[in-house]
């Protein structure tokens, strides 16, 4: 996508630095676009952990880096399969950083360890390229259910979409999941508008979304994260779009805290409620979300602690609560399949179960 008249993806390698990995730091936006020169391992373990970058696709093209990076230290077997199980555990939900680590293990472990660096490269360039090849293809499917939408609403109608957490181009290596469709129903010149859930604690929504719309003249409403069944109770909200951590092959749904609650509301408001995924997102290897996936727990003081700008422009945390309080913060939740509508996936639309799924990926059906 585009900032200004620039185009950036959300990684990218400069060459001419020595091979140097590049990302936003997403813990200074809105406030500051600041670039992080990645060289080593340990940087990249920490940007994740720390969530300066942060989303489901991308954590894992980068960690994919991260791999190359820590490969020009040591390239041996042991080094190698050390570093990739590290920087795989540096976030436990999201299945796309030990997708993106599998397979990069996939290609290296044939390889003498002379050659390993520069597959490795190599490896973590496909995996962004198909993921940006991917999101946009999920945007057009996407597209589609905005379209209808509108033609039934009629010539000039806006359509109303909710989202939850950031699940746009800062959250991918481009184009996003749950903002690609809208980012293609607003250049169409659909009339699209979209309410922000705020996405506390960390407020992906407020600051990262809301950035995002913004930089690309999409109207947008951010509002507290327990507004929307409200909104919904009244007829604002035509569809509810989001983004996901891990899918599993029963199309149960991981994704930020909240989203859960917002199926509730759609379902009981009978509001359609899409979830946007490319397939890496897709654990083949579990059926029952509620049981099966890990859920990461951070830390407290993300909860009794805000981050925001003061007048006069600097970026400060102050603490919300109590200084004996104490704080739970689960970062995930799962919504069951039952209150998924569908999955937009870069393959098409499909059913949340094992028959939709298989129907898009028959080379995941089981036999
Ligand atoms: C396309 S991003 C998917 C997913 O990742 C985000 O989690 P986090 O901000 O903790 O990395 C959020 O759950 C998005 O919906």
């Amino acid at each position: 996508m585009k900032i200004g008249n620039i185009p950036y993806r959300s990684v990218w390698v400069d060459q001419d630095d020595g091979w140097s990995v590049h990302i936003f730091d997403q813990t200074r936006l809105p406030w500051a676009l600041d670039i992080l020169r990645l060289t080593e391992r340990d940087q990249v373990a920490q940007a994740i952990r720390s969530m300066q970058v942060r989303g489901a696709p991308l954590i894992g093209a980068v960690a994919a880096y991260g791999l190359a990076l820590a490969l020009r230290v040591d390239a041996s077997d042991a080094a190698m399969e050390r570093d990739a199980a590290l920087l795989a555990d540096t976030r436990p939900t999201a299945i796309n950083l030990r997708w993106a680590i599998e397979r990069m293990q996939a290609r290296l472990r044939p390889l003498p360890a002379e050659a390993r660096v520069a597959a490795a490269y190599d490896e973590a360039g496909r995996i962004c390229d198909e993921d940006a090849a991917q999101n946009e293809a999920i945007g057009r499917h996407g597209l589609s259910l905005i379209q209808e939408i509108a033609a039934r609403r009629g010539e000039g109608a806006t359509v109303n979409i909710l989202t939850h957490c950031n699940a746009g181009w800062i959250a991918t290596v481009d184009w996003g999941t749950a903002l690609a469709p809208i980012y293609m129903a607003h250049d169409s010149g659909l009339k699209v508008h979209v309410w922000v859930d705020e996405t506390r604690p960390r407020n992906q929504g407020a600051a990262l979304t809301a950035w995002e719309l913004g930089s690309h003249g999409v109207p947008h409403t951010v509002v507290a994260d327990n507004a929307g069944g409200h909104l919904m109770q009244h007829g604002s909200v035509d569809l509810v779009i989001v983004g996901t951590d891990r899918v599993t092959r029963g199309g149960d749904v991981a994704n930020k805290i909240g989203t859960y609650l917002k199926a509730l509301a759609a379902h009981d408001n009978g509001v359609p409620f899409w979830v946007a995924l490319p397939s890496t997102t897709i654990d083949w290897r579990v059926t029952d979300g509620l049981t099966e996936i890990p859920i990461e727990e951070r830390a407290g003081a993300e909860v009794t602690s805000v981050t925001g700008q003061t007048e006069d422009g600097r970026v400060e945390t102050v603490r919300v609560t109590p200084p004996g309080s104490r704080a739970a913060n689960p970062a995930f939740d799962v919504t069951p399949a039952r209150l998924v509508t569908g999955l937009i996936t870069e393959r098409g639309l499909c059913a949340a179960s094992q028959l939709g799924l298989a129907g898009l990926f028959p080379e995941h059906a089981e036999a």
